[in-house]
């Protein structure tokens, strides 16, 4: 396994993180694109309202002021300064004291006034004890006359205290409006004095305006405005009169329900907010100030109420309200956030199943190659040897048993030499043969052959080959050689066994069968006299039940060492069963052979058998032997024959009292 340190390898922390990373990267790669997106709505906010609050307050700006020039152009009516000192000369209101046409075109412009400009409530005339004179309303309730007292007004008192052209300005307050739906309204007092041509101060005009009507007209209360407006006095009271749609109503503390907005427009006289999810543009105007705009020489207000702080509020864009004013945006992203969260889980699971198949590839290739190693063992130290011919015979493969066999290395075989010259020439036919049958149809063959090892030795083997053949025909020879030395070895020494007496070492009858025919054949070859003497040791059965079964084994042994020590190596000793034995003389004659019959005779009669003090006192038992001798005639193709007359002579020995030779003539 690979060191690999960033390596998860649990496969839930890996999906874990193949979730993660995608939304991290698309968050990374989303985010400054957003950020940036709304900076630009910030900025573009703020812009607008900044362009709002200017034009709004422009609006105001200009409706109050045409009010005002309206009030003082009014004054300076030469109707009012006709009806006034009228009016003022008589003790109690009488309308009926006024000059009908002046009263009529009073009223007329009156009418004018209300109607054409619908944003004023009331016009009154008062004169300068405060006594109304003329009064114009749009609310029919009240009959013309009772007289109002405006005393204590401080509309009348701050008009009167002022010189012409001058304006007193209330702040906005609530009055009776007249109508059943919505009885309280706003409203604000705008007084002027009236003075005649010598300057005589006459009385006091007095409109009220209808703040609703004059604030209904401004930007924010359209429908389709962004931003909402707020006017605050300088107590911080909300001065906008009460709408359906305005959370804020008329009177209500912004000190209290919103201090950061308050904070922000109490500080300075212009500028920008920034506050929770708003954007507060603002501004502060004082009637008393800024009146130049106006034809009002100056305004008196309540000290207490200016300056008026105007602002716009906006909603701060957000990433959020970005997102969900585009469904189809939202929906977009939810589905880049959606396919690559798809995508790393696929890559997961797909890496996963990756790893899985390499892991087993490995191990499968690990074991291959441990069973490639294992079959490559089992082929080159095989208990037998492999190799490979090509179709001319020559080695293209072998294994290390059969070059260790062979004695040679492999680069000395392999693609140089050709296996038939391991093949010792005796057996180079068979392999030949062999050979010619796996290059032939059968594609098989097999032989046993000997090789030649590099030491000398010779190896029996035997090979079985096969072809190996592919579509394109033979390719070569595929052979298993089989050590066959062992094998040969023990035939050998069963065949020996076969043919030997246990006892005694000798040959037994069908050894002297065996080799009786090599010798007989040769003797035709050669014209050599070939003898048979039949052995039979004397009173056997005596030495068996006297000493015992060993000793009498003792004796037999003892005869079959000293016959062997006093033939000749020519000679053929065999144990024909019991105590008889006979001797094949190769090249002997009958005088040569009762020679040696009688030889051995002696040798027995006078060469006691050892057996040991256990079985007699000197530890040597002595013993005696018959002999019948013959000879094997030509054209006697077995030793049968032989060995019958051979019998008769040895017979004829014990007839004639043991331990003596007999010949027996063919
Ligand atoms: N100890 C021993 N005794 C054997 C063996 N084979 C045969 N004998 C014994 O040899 C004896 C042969 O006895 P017989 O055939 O009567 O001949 P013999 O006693 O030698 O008498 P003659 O041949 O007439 O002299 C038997 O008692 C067999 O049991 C052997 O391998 N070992």
């Amino acid at each position: 396994m690979r060191f690999c340190p960033l390596v998860i390898k649990p496969l839930w922390a890996r999906l874990t993180a193949a979730i993660l990373l995608p939304v991290a990267l698309v968050t990374l790669t989303l985010t400054p694109i957003f950020t940036s997106h709304v900076k630009e709505r910030v900025d573009s906010s703020r812009q607008s309202a900044e362009s709002l609050l200017a034009s709004e307050y422009q609006l105001l700006l200009r409706s109050m002021n045409e009010s005002f020039n309206q009030v003082l152009a009014t004054a300076e009516n030469p109707l009012l300064r006709r009806i006034l000192p009228r009016q003022a000369s008589a003790q109690t209101p009488t309308w009926g004291l006024a000059a009908q046409s002046d009263w009529e075109q009073l009223e007329a412009l009156f009418d004018t006034l209300l109607t054409h400009f619908g944003r004023y409530t009331r016009l009154a005339v008062i004169d300068t004890l405060g006594r109304e004179w003329v009064s114009t309303s749009t609310a029919p309730l009240l009959t013309r006359p009772p007289v109002t007292d405006h005393w204590t007004s401080p509309a009348f008192q701050g008009a009167m205290s002022l010189q012409p052209r001058d304006l007193y300005v209330s702040p906005p307050h609530l009055c009776v409006s007249g109508e059943e739906e919505s009885p309280v309204a706003t409203a604000i007092d705008i007084a002027t004095p009236i003075v005649d041509d010598q300057g005589e101060r006459l009385g006091v005009l007095l409109f009220t305006l209808d703040w609703s009507r004059l604030t209904a007209t401004l930007p924010h209360a359209r429908e389709d405005s962004p931003g909402e407006a707020l006017l605050v006095d300088a107590r911080g009271q909300w001065l906008l009169p009460s709408s359906d749609g305005s959370r804020e109503r008329f009177g209500h503390s912004l000190t209290e329900r919103w201090p950061a907005a308050w904070a922000a427009m109490s500080i300075r006289n212009q500028g920008i907010a920034t506050l929770d999810d708003h954007l507060l543009a603002y501004r502060s105007h004082d009637l008393r100030t800024q009146h130049y705009r106006s034809q009002a020489g100056m305004i008196l207000s309540d000290p207490d109420t200016q300056p008026w702080h105007l602002g716009i509020l906006m909603t701060r864009p957000s990433l959020w309200r970005l997102l969900m004013e585009n469904p189809v945006q939202l929906l977009a992203i939810a589905l880049v956030y959606l396919l690559s969260v798809a995508f790393g889980v696929y890559w997961v699971l797909s890496n996963h199943r990756l790893r899985e198949l390499r892991q087993r590839a490995l191990t499968f290739s690990r074991e291959a190659r441990q069973y490639a190693g294992e079959v490559q063992d089992l082929y080159h130290y095989a208990p037998c040897g492999y190799h490979s011919l090509d179709s001319d015979g020559r080695v293209i493969k072998i294994n290390r048993t059969e070059l260790d066999w062979l004695g040679y290395r492999a680069d000395e075989v392999i693609e140089k030499r050709h296996y038939r010259d391991f093949v010792t020439p005796e057996t180079r036919a068979a392999f030949d043969a062999a050979f010619q049958k796996v290059l032939g149809e059968g594609q098989e063959g097999s032989a046993e052959c000997e090789l030649l090892c590099r030491d000398g030795t010779r190896l029996p083997v035997a090979i079985q080959g096969k072809a190996h053949v592919t579509e394109d025909g033979f390719q070569y020879s595929r052979a298993t050689v089989f050590d066959l030395s062992e094998r040969k070895a023990l035939e050998a020494r069963l065949e020996k066994q076969a043919l030997t007496d246990p006892l005694t070492g000798l040959g037994n009858r069908r050894a002297l069968k065996d080799q009786a025919a090599i010798e007989i054949a040769r003797s035709e070859r050669s014209r050599a006299p070939l003898s048979l003497i039949a052995i039979d040791l004397d009173h056997f059965k005596c030495i068996n039940d006297t000493y015992g079964h060993d000793v009498g084994d003792l004796v037999l042994q003892a005869f079959a060492k000293l016959a062997r020590q006093v033939l000749r190596d020519g000679d053929v000793l065999c144990r024909m069963g019991g105590e008889e034995f006979a001797v094949l003389l190769p090249d002997t004659n009958r005088e040569q052979a009762l020679q040696v019959a009688e030889r051995l005779r002696e040798a027995i009669a006078t060469t006691p058998a050892k057996v040991g003090r256990d079985a007699t006192e000197e530890g040597t038992l002595a013993y005696t032997a018959s002999f019948g001798a013959t000879l094997v005639c030509a054209g006697e193709a077995t030793l049968k024959p032989a060995i019958k007359r051979a019998d008769s002579g040895l017979y004829a020995a014990k007839e004639a009292g043991r331990n003596r030779v007999q010949w027996e003539e063919a």
